[in-house]
């Protein structure tokens, strides 16, 4: 029933990845559509799409359908997923069937958001459409020994949503999905550098910014101060201008997304009961999604919680392994963890 051409997708608000069976991640682009507002012709999908944002003419918009890890706009994450499913596929004969396709769905996600997700993947040329639980994907990607009568913690800090999640014997015992995560972000060094320096930055710049000097904590005394140049408008002048800004400035500015984390990473903890937080506290909390990249936030996380705390091999690809894991391995999950399938045929 599965064959070779099944796909896992990592549907991101900020990225998306394909797993192809048997061969592993074989695509990674940005979640981004880009449109011509006329004719609603796509002129770009993926990087070059994301290449775009901020500076589209006024007949082109680059949208990004997903918005805090679920669909924002239906018919264009449609045809984005049509697009890399297309890129995925290898057109070995024009008689091959459609794909079967799991797609992973934060885990606190409505029925109407993943019959959406679902129906979309099946409109972008699946057979059959999977969806799984974001950190269980995670825990899968990451090697965690989620089949065993032990707690595994895992916190997914994506673009749109932060996941943290206890698995333990092929479920998930508890969890908590808050829409704060990578974006959230963006937006809190687009508002400083604005507040502090009247200059205007666009999303781009911001996130450049983040990945560049942002910090989840001020440099320690031993560490250096990291510097870039930034240039953005002025709001007086309205002319460009160039300011520098420093870690411990972000770091400032990302203070309360940062806290927002941790403080649902510790409501979860006390949420567990108490023989798997023991397990937790012997093992350790796992950190992915490209948040987990913050310089810093591995070393707060575990101040905060007297947790050890690891980043993941691959973070930016620990959910899309998992994804394609999962889906070659399918007897075993069928009825575990949220998988929930819906056949094309009963669409
Ligand atoms: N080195 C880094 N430092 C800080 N943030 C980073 C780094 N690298 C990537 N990111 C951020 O990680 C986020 C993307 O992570 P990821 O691809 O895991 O999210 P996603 O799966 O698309 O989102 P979601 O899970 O919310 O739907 C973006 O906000 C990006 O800016």
């Amino acid at each position: 029933m599965f064959g070779t051409r099944d796909l896992g997708i990592d549907l991101g608000t900020a990225n998306t990845l394909v797993y192809a069976r048997g061969e592993g991640v074989i695509l990674r682009e940005p979640s981004v559509v880009a449109m011509r507002t006329d004719t609603g012709n796509i002129e770009a999908v993926g990087r070059s799409a994301k290449n775009m944002i901020g500076r589209t003419p006024g007949n082109i918009t680059a949208i990004r359908p997903m918005k805090d890890g679920v669909i924002a706009d239906f018919d264009t994450t449609a045809t984005m997923m049509e697009y890399f499913i297309g890129q995925s596929v290898k057109k070995r004969s024009i008689f091959s069937r459609k794909p079967n396709v799991m797609v992973c769905v934060p885990s606190g996600i409505t029925a109407v958001e993943k019959r959406a997700v679902e129906d979309a993947t099946k409109q972008a040329g699946a057979r059959e459409a999977y969806t799984i639980e974001e950190p269980f994907a995670a825990a899968i990607g990451a090697d965690l020994p989620v089949w065993e009568p032990t707690g595994s913690m895992v916190v997914d800090i994506g673009g749109g949503t932060t996941e943290v999640a206890i698995i333990s014997l092929g479920g998930i015992v508890t969890s908590q999905s808050i829409r704060i995560a990578g974006d959230e972000m963006d937006e809190a060094i687009i508002h400083y550098i604005r507040k502090t320096y009247k200059v205007m930055v666009g999303e781009r710049t911001a996130e450049a910014i983040k990945l560049e000097v942002g910090a989840a904590d001020a440099p320690a005394e031993n560490e250096d101060n990291d510097t870039m140049e930034i240039r953005g408008r002025d709001v007086v002048t309205g002319l460009p201008k160039t300011v520098t800004i420093t870690s411990e400035e972000i770091a400032g500015c990302l203070k309360d997304t940062v806290s927002t984390i941790i403080d649902t990473v510790k409501s979860t903890l006390e949420q567990t009961p108490p023989e798997l937080a023991a397990d937790i506290m012997d093992r350790g909390i796992l950190l992915t999604g490209g948040g987990a990249l913050l310089q810093h936030i591995d070393r707060v996380l575990s101040e905060e919680t007297n947790m050890p705390v690891l980043v993941s091999e691959e973070p930016l690809d620990c959910v899309a392994l998992g994804t394609g894991r999962a889906l070659e391995n399918i007897h075993l999950f069928r009825s575990k963890a949220g998988i929930t399938s819906r056949s094309g045929r009963n669409a």
